[in-house]
């Protein structure tokens, strides 16, 4: 059930000798999102709080004389300039003015538009890959400037761990205490468009919002409980307007024993926190019989190690 979901070429497959890298994309959950306000540019203040899990994608990285090629081992992502990771290259190469290329490799195992980051993470990847593959020296400032001309989230996913997100998602309060705990995610087949569940929400009545502060603390006594039956998302009611499946989802979580159950960002996937991977286990497979992707992680915080 629970499957090993970095790459065992983190354990020492790796064909260094080949001069390859591998960057492991972990995907984040948001244990609130809350926002404050709306900018000039349309953009949203928001107060969240971001956590990494251990579902993740591979990124392999190649040197190459010059040139960026992609490629990756699922069909339905572009792979041209569209691409974040194609993206967030062509800007480390331009940034530094280095004349060199990069084969990039993607092992694609978050699913896509789906309020889990896995594009941001990627491209996080990609600006962390180069760092090392090529020894560019810049330190993770500078890493996170670069990513946020990429995406909101991407700052964070350059580090991973738990953090409150503030601004537009990159003013980063690190958070440390939170252990790792079962994560089971559902997501129904659909994709949501980002902007256009904040854009809805602008027009939407808000109804509950997250106390922010009372999180915090809990994350920092690792209270697992307290964060899962607290959790506050304020776009979720909004996604779930349009799509009243997430609500379904939610709710059979909860009937299948998480702790506390919530869309994670823009939607349309659901987490739940449970106590027992016994427990969990189940959930996955009863969920297995209505949805295709549902995944069993763990929180993790690999921003320690790196
Ligand atoms: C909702 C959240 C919560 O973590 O995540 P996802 O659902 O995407 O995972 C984030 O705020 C999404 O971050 P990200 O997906 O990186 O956003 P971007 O690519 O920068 O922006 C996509 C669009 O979302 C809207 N946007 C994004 C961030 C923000 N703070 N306010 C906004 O209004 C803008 O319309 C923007 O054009
Ligand atoms: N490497 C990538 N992985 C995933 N999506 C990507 C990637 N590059 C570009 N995209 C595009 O970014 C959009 C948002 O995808 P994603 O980052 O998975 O969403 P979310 O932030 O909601 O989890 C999708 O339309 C997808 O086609």
């Amino acid at each position: 059930m629970y499957v090993y979901l970095y790459s065992k070429a983190e354990f020492g497959v790796t064909p260094l000798e080949h001069n390859k890298i591998i960057e492991i994309a972990t995907a984040k959950v948001n244990l609130s999102l809350d926002v404050l306000g709306v900018l000039e540019n349309g953009y949203h203040e928001v107060e969240m709080i971001l956590q990494e899990i251990d579902l993740a994608d591979d990124i392999i990285l190649e040197p190459r004389d010059s040139g960026i090629a992609l490629s990756c081992d699922v069909g339905y992502l572009p792979l041209d300039a569209s691409n974040l990771a194609w993206r967030a290259a062509d800007l480390v190469l331009k940034e530094t003015g280095l004349e060199k290329g990069v084969q990039i490799s993607i092992v694609k195992r978050i699913p896509v538009a789906a309020g889990l980051a896995g594009g941001s993470a990627d491209a996080a990847a990609v600006i962390r890959g180069l760092n090392r593959l090529y020894q560019l020296g810049m330190d993770l400032e500078t890493q996170q400037r670069l990513g946020l001309s990429l995406g909101a989230d991407v700052p964070f996913c350059v580090t991973g761990g738990c953090a409150v997100a503030r601004g537009i998602g990159e003013k980063l309060e690190y958070l440390e205490g939170f252990g790792s705990h079962w994560v089971l995610l559902a997501k129904p087949n659909l994709g949501v468009s980002t902007p256009a569940v904040y854009q809805r929400y602008d027009q939407t009545e808000i109804v509950g919002r997250p106390d922010t502060a009372a999180l915090i603390r809990a994350i920092q006594a690792d209270d697992m409980r307290y964060v899962a039956e607290h959790m506050v998302n304020v776009l979720e009611p909004v996604t779930t307007q349009m799509h009243p499946i997430v609500g379904k989802i939610r709710r059979q979580m909860l009937q299948y024993g998480a702790d506390g159950a919530m869309m994670s960002g823009s939607g349309p996937t659901v987490f739940g926190f449970f106590r027992q991977y016994g427990r969990a286990s189940k959930a996955y497979k009863n969920l297995k019989k209505s949805y295709a992707q549902v995944y069993l992680a763990r929180t993790t915080n690999r921003r320690l190690e790196r």
